[in-house]
């Protein structure tokens, strides 16, 4: 197979950041995908409706001329969210999702949830309108094993959240261990999973060995090569329940290659080869449609999109570092790499 012609993907979590970086890097985003679902990570965080209006006009803002790029915008629930924003957020039909960010699980997740039964409410009116809440999920207390976070979080508060509130739809964002997969496999309808790319091609030792490598650090870390055979498979068994995700979190060059360097890999500019070069190495091209374009808009309630996007078969060299903001530098996801499939624009 020499091309691929597949409905215009979509991102499923997305990570743009704002002003000059939102500016830096909405075009590489925008070029592959008709729509995305937008972090609420900002510094401060986006915790109203008003907040994520005004947001989702910035980036509109910043799109190159001409691009028809679709923000999906989201909530960022904290301790203290009402659920009138929650009815707010929904009538808007604008904001399509409420983002729970454990406190301290992550980049920017200091204003997030301390105690879920303190949203017990705002939860509930999710599950009545038909909101999703999309997870980061992993526990933060001091205790648990970093590598053991996410399968912990599973037992001590997916499954407690979904017994409370067993309609309420769930998005298990960026999942990486066989455990977060089966738990989702076997859930019903209402409980989806994103899949990063960099979760699919690399394990941990990709990030450890022979050297420490920042620019694959991300949260959830990378597990091992076990975990990665079980995303891969779960991402190309065709089941609706996993979609495109990239988690692209862009940090500066130096933020990175730091003594304590921030969590994100920036994906956006060659995600879509990147996902076929693992859904290729499964022998499961065929099933990257499905994956990257159908089964997010059909969890989300949203129509598929209508143009195609076209891969093709041909070698060329991801840039080792790319312009951003304040004449600083990012360092994109397999930077110098090769890579066998080119996006045609
Ligand atoms: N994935 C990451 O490692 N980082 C994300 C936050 C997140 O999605 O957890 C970021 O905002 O930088
Ligand atoms: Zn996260
Ligand atoms: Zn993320």
């Amino acid at each position: 197979m020499n091309s691929i012609t597949l409905t215009r993907p979509d991102d499923w979590h997305l990570h743009l950041r704002d002003g000059d970086v939102l500016s830096a890097v909405v075009a590489a985003s925008a070029r592959q995908m008709g729509r995305a679902i937008i972090m609420p990570n900002l510094k401060p965080p986006v915790t109203t409706t008003g907040q994520a209006l005004a947001y989702r006009e910035r980036i509109l803002a910043a799109l190159p001329a001409g691009a028809r790029f679709e923000p999906l915008m989201t909530l960022y629930l904290t301790d203290n969210t009402p659920a009138e924003e929650i009815e707010r957020a929904h009538a808007s039909g604008l904001v399509q999702a409420v983002k729970l960010y454990p406190a301290g699980a992550t980049t920017n997740s200091a204003s997030g949830v301390t105690d879920l039964a303190l949203c017990d409410e705002a939860i509930a009116a999710m599950a009545r309108l038909g909101m999703p809440l999309l997870v980061h999920g992993e526990v933060t207390d001091a205790e648990i094993d970093i590598f053991d976070r996410e399968a912990v979080f599973i037992e001590r508060v997916m499954k407690p959240l979904l017994e409370r509130h067993p309609d309420l739809k769930v998005v298990f964002e960026h999942i990486t261990t066989a455990e977060a997969a089966a738990f989702v496999a076997a859930a019903p309808a209402n409980v989806a999973a994103t899949i990063t790319v960099h979760h699919l091609l690399f394990n941990r030792n990709h990030m450890l060995v022979g050297g420490i490598r920042p620019h694959y650090y991300c949260l959830p870390i990378l597990k091992r090569e076990r975990h990665r055979q079980a995303l891969l498979e779960a991402a190309t068994s065709g089941s609706p329940k996993f979609f495109l995700g990239t988690d692209s979190a862009p940090h500066a060059r130096g933020d990175k290659e730091s003594a304590c360097g921030c969590a994100g890999a920036y994906s956006a500019p060659a995600a879509l080869e990147l996902y076929a070069a693992a859904f290729e190495q499964a022998g499961a091209l065929e099933r990257l449609e499905g994956f990257a374009s159908h089964h997010g808009p059909d969890f989300y309630g949203l129509a598929r999109n209508t143009e195609t996007v076209t891969l093709v078969r041909e070698d060329w060299q991801l840039p080792e570092s790319l312009p951003y903001a304040g004449g600083q530098t990012i360092v994109p996801l397999a930077a110098g790499e090769t890579l066998s499939w080119k996006f045609v624009d």
